[in-house]
């Protein structure tokens, strides 16, 4: 991953407009990871409320959603985010774009539900004291003030995957990313955030191998050999790729 590509000018426009329909643009955006190319020349405008990331293992979807928040940056290509190149706006992207990650684990760094909730509004320029009650606050909101003082790996994984979602909601981004949000999450716990998110004004992108949530989606992406092998709406872009994971399955079945 090339932080500071060398290959092309970086673009004037340096702060993101959050009022712009089309919060991401990847323009000809190419990403290496461990010597392997994984996403390839891939053009593609975002705008629609709510985008599904399809694929199978190692397909690139989470490397193109950690391009929209500046995890990861494109080696050559550009990608804008509500009009400004990631590269120049890194530091103010976690402002706009909310990032949750698979495993609550690998998001959560303070070791109570209230700091972590706490911990986004002192980056959005809060004191520590205002922002612990601003938490309380906000988890009393969502009905999880109970969970306030809670440790956070005492949790249950759908509370702890509640409570990151609820940790970059606090700063209030106009654009949601989930990466595999419900992996190793029971169906009850899946419907309930799923509910959540659905109620949710933010824009939501969301990678998923559970195609019943994203049936209701606006468009799916589907990813594969580092580019789009299918976009459209789920009713013709889910079934083109049940059929072709049941045609792979055929054909790698030994008998
Ligand atoms: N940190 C890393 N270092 C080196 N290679 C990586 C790294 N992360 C991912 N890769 C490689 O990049 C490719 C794409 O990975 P990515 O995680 O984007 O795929 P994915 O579609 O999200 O996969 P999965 O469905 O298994 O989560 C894979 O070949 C993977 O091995």
């Amino acid at each position: 991953m090339a932080f500071w590509s060398t290959s092309r000018t970086p673009d004037a426009a340096v702060a993101c407009d959050p009022r712009r329909a089309d919060y991401a643009v990847f323009d000809d955006v190419s990403v290496t990871r461990g010597g392997k190319t994984v996403l390839s020349g891939l053009t593609l405008t975002l705008s629609e409320r709510r985008v599904a990331v399809i694929g199978l293992n190692g397909s690139g979807k989470s490397s193109l959603v950690r391009l929209l928040n500046g995890l990861l940056l494109p080696e050559t290509g550009v990608v804008r985010v509500y009009g400004a190149d990631t590269r120049l706006v890194r530091a103010d992207l976690p402002r706009h774009v909310g990032f949750v990650f698979q495993n609550p684990d690998h998001q959560a760094i303070f070791p109570t539900v209230a700091e972590e909730v706490a911990f986004g509004l002192t980056q959005l320029g809060e004191e520590r004291q205002a922002a612990r009650a601003g938490a309380s606050r906000f988890l009393a909101a969502h009905g999880c003030g109970a969970l306030a003082d809670r440790p956070f790996h005492d949790l249950s994984e759908g509370q702890k995957q509640l409570v990151c979602i609820l940790a970059v909601l606090v700063m209030r981004p106009e654009l949601l990313v989930l990466d595999e949000p419900f992996a190793s999450l029971d169906g009850l716990a899946t419907r309930q955030l799923m509910g959540r998110l659905a109620g949710l004004p933010q824009k939501l992108v969301m990678v998923s191998h559970d195609l019943k949530l994203i049936q209701g989606f606006d468009r799916v992406l589907w990813i594969e050999d580092g580019g789009l092998r299918m976009d459209g709406e789920p009713g013709s872009v889910l079934p083109a790729y049940v059929a072709d994971i049941e045609r792979r399955a055929a054909a790698s079945d030994p008998g």
